[in-house]
């Protein structure tokens, strides 16, 4: 017994490629796969990587809250892939990296069918961990700040272990992607997997569903359709909102560094709702209302990264202002929701 558990300890080197690596077929630099590719960053983060010519990308989706829509411009293309998987069962690739990004994020939709965010969390963790245990890829996770929970330390360095409601609404996204971390930090002692974890914090961007019920993408509708900004109250909690290409540069040389993380990937400018919603007012539509409504249990009341360790090990700030972010989402809802600009 002891030499198991002296052997379980043990950091290993990680595991050999898989030998179709070397296949004379063999065409790609690096073949990544994305779960969850079909979403909203997901699919910003295909747009990044197939920019590199030497990037085969491969996208495995449920299509639950991502849809094909998203990647149209890459289906076809030759360095390109579209799976509809769902990643609660076992996916037989070669691959060289992983980004695990497959999980409802907006808390509408995780809220939906909880156990199946729990199943997704954890059963689809230890099949991307599996995958990268076989062929010897690195693997990446998109945890969150909802990991910290209702935060009791502000901003939250990624040293602080949370404030989190085991049993809430929330705890099949939140807890699930503690429960994520964990394995992903098993497997990496325990088999030397490779390991990269993201703690993201709320970001925004064009593609977001239109109704997905996150406070930027209602807000944007909402001004643009003439209704009332719905503010959640009390309408003082705050969030620090990313711009989804920040994002993905974050997520990028997170992978390609060489710290495990967790790191949080984030812009600390932090916003009440209120101003949130005074802000897309001002910048959409002068005329619209601002009311407030019932806000939903185990709400966060404060959220900002302190984002030191992605600036010393990634070398990486966020560039775009939420000023600057806001009119681009705009652009987009205003092309789908066909209301051109007077
Ligand atoms: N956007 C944010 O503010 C934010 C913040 C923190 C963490 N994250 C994390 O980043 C990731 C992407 O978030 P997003 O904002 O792009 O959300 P999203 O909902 O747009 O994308 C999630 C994607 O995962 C897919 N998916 C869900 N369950 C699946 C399953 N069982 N099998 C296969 N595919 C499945 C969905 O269809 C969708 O395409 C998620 O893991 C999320 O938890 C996002
Ligand atoms: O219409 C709305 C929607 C939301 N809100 C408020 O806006 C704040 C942000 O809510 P969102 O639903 O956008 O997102 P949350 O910050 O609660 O959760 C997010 O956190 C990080 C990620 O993991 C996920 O993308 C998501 O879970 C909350 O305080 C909420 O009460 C409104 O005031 N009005």
């Amino acid at each position: 017994m002891a030499a198991t558990s002296e052997k379980q300890n043990t950091t290993k080197p990680p595991p050999s490629p898989s030998p179709l690596r070397n296949s004379k077929f063999f065409q790609s630099n690096m073949r990544i796969l994305i779960s969850g590719g079909a979403g909203f960053i997901g699919s910003h983060l295909v747009d990044k990587l197939m920019e590199n010519e030497k990037n085969e990308v491969i996208v495995a989706d449920n299509y639950f809250t991502g849809s094909k829509e998203n990647l149209k411009k890459w289906i076809g293309h030759p360095r390109f892939e579209l799976i509809r998987h769902d990643v609660t069962e076992p996916l037989l690739i070669e691959v060289d990296r992983i980004y695990h990004l497959a999980c409802p994020a907006s808390p509408i939709f995780y809220k939906y069918n909880p156990v199946k965010t729990i199943k997704t969390n954890v059963i689809g963790t230890l099949n991307m961990l599996g995958l990268a245990k076989r062929v010897g890829a690195r693997i990446l996770l998109t945890s969150t700040s909802e990991v910290y929970g209702d935060p009791l330390i502000h901003p939250q360095p990624e040293s602080y272990w949370g404030n989190v409601n085991p049993i809430g609404v929330r705890s099949c996204y939140d807890e699930g992607k503690r429960v994520a971390e964990t394995l992903m930090f098993d497997y990496h002692r325990q088999h030397g997997i490779e390991i990269r974890i993201a703690r993201i914090f709320n970001t925004y961007g064009p593609r977001m569903n239109i109704d997905d019920g996150r406070v930027v993408s209602n807000f944007i509708a909402q001004a643009l359709r003439g209704e009332a900004l719905t503010v959640q109250k009390p309408g003082t909690q705050t969030r620090s909102f990313c711009y989804v290409s920040d994002m993905v540069d974050g997520l990028i040389r997170l992978m390609e560094g060489d710290d495990t993380g967790p790191i949080n990937i984030g812009n600390p400018g932090e916003f009440t709702m209120v101003e949130l919603a005074e802000t897309v007012k001002e910048l959409i539509n002068p005329s619209i209302e601002i009311k407030m409504v019932e806000n939903t249990p185990d709400d966060p009341r404060q959220r900002k990264p302190d984002i030191s360790k992605a600036k010393e090990v990634l070398g990486w700030e966020p560039k775009v202002k939420l000023r600057e972010g806001l009119p681009l989402m705009e652009e987009d809802f205003r092309l789908r929701l066909n209301v051109p600009k007077n």
